[in-house]
């Protein structure tokens, strides 16, 4: 009977999750892959297999439940696993923690005591922190006994110099745990450890991952650690992303609260959920509508075209930032939804980067090839899929020593 890891990578709108089986001498093979929707209008639960086969699309009745904190179940969604595991056994489960704080750098197994310390970090990542931790409370409601694996999108960044991590404010802020952490750390992880096995050269030098997402972020690597990022408090600082405007001058937060009278969850809800694409577009967050609906010749289209130029511009600044700080640089590596499948997004990043010596190869860009830098280049330039989930499984089997007990391949 094989055993199976399931690992959670928790969004703001659908719960992500991937079931891997346990090899004693290979490494973890998908056996799944979904997404539960978790807004209260669309309970929506779709899964593929390894080859991409749908295995379910259907909608979930939710039961109500009253903790606001954790108000859906997966029973569901356990019941479904284990139909398909063939015999199979979910041994332990794993969830991306936004935040993990000053304390939280390795992965660490959940008990009632750490989730307590979990909640402290809310008002760190209001929004993120709350949903990633849901998952988390559902299952100790639901099965108990099942172990549950914390894996921190803040840990890879322990590595920044004390100096990167630390903000002009008052000393009594940094104290309090108000400095820069950095997100994104699981695709980091996996993108560095990657780098490691298919160019070792490039993995030992001064890359730029560019994690653009529906958030976004980048992080300045050298010799595989992460020695500056965009992100920092929160996940707001940085890039434009889709719905969140990235960093900003702090005095328009005061014009806000003083010209419009706006609150705490008014801010909130402009700088998280108004902004970004969405916000300068007026039309769409996400990258792939707003390319399309950027064809047409409506003065809504021309507002499109300035969000994607705005998002474009914002991603060439932040990169001579970060090869400032590297001192030169020899790789940048595009990852996650936009940066895997932007090609034009890509071009015109690589074209306005054409002073630091990156010459892109046009056409193994429009076809997303793994290398997209001509053998002229200074800077090799790479399209790599992240996988945070491969993270998150392997930070399981680390954790609870998993492997020693696997059954072979
Ligand atoms: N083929 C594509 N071309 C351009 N953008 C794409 C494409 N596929 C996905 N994206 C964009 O990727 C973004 C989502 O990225 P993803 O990494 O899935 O984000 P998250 O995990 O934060 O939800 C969206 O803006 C989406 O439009
Ligand atoms: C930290 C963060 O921004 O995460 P996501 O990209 O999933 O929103
Ligand atoms: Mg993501």
């Amino acid at each position: 009977m094989s055993d199976v890891i399931l690992a959670f990578n928790c969004g703001s709108s659908s719960l992500k999750f991937t079931l891997f089986r346990l090899q004693a001498h290979a490494a973890p093979a998908v056996l799944a892959h979904g997404a539960v929707e978790t807004t209260p209008d669309s309970p929506r639960f779709h899964a593929v297999d390894n080859t991409g086969t749908v295995l379910a699309d259907c909608t979930w009745s939710q039961p109500d439940h009253t903790d606001k904190t954790a108000p859906f179940s997966l029973g569901p969604l356990f019941k479904w696993i284990e139909s398909h595991l063939d015999g199979g056994k979910v041994v332990a489960v794993g969830h991306r923690v936004v935040h993990g704080g000053p304390d939280f750098i390795a992965p660490v197994r959940i008990t009632p005591d750490i989730l307590a310390q979990l909640e402290k970090l809310t008002p760190f990542a209001p929004l993120h922190q709350t949903v990633t931790l849901a998952p988390i409370k559902v299952i100790a409601r639901e099965r108990p006994d099942l172990p549950q694996i914390a894996c921190f999108d803040t840990g890879f960044h322990h590595t920044m110099p004390p100096l990167a991590k630390l903000l002009p404010l008052p000393r009594r802020y940094d104290q309090a745990g108000v400095r820069r952490y950095g997100f994104h750390g699981l695709s980091y992880a996996y993108i560095s450890s990657r780098l490691r096995e298919i160019d070792p050269k490039l993995a030992q030098g001064r890359t730029i991952v560019a994690h653009l997402g529906s958030g976004a972020s980048l992080c300045a690597l050298k010799n595989g650690q992460s020695i500056e990022t965009t992100m920092g408090f929160s996940a707001l600082d940085g890039l434009m992303m889709g719905t969140r405007c990235g960093a900003l001058d702090p005095g328009v937060l005061l014009y806000m609260m003083q010209e419009e009278g706006a609150g705490w969850h008014t801010i909130v809800d402009i700088l998280y959920h108004q902004s970004g694409l969405l916000g300068v577009s007026g039309l769409a967050a996400d990258m792939r509508s707003l390319r399309e609906q950027a064809k047409a010749s409506t003065p809504q289209a021309a507002n499109a075209r300035e969000a994607l130029n705005l998002f474009a511009y914002r991603v060439v600044q932040e990169i001579g930032a970060l090869t400032a700080i590297l001192q030169g640089l020899d790789g940048l590596v595009f990852t996650a939804g936009i940066g895997e499948n932007d090609a034009a997004l890509r071009a015109e990043v690589c074209t306005a980067l054409h002073w630091v010596g990156v010459r892109l190869d046009a056409e193994a860009n429009q076809r997303h090839a793994p290398i997209i830098s001509t053998p002229d280049s200074s800077v090799i330039i790479r399209v790599e899929p992240t996988n945070e989930e491969l993270m998150i499984c392997k930070d399981v089997i680390s954790t609870l020593d998993l492997l020693a007990k696997a059954s072979p391949a």
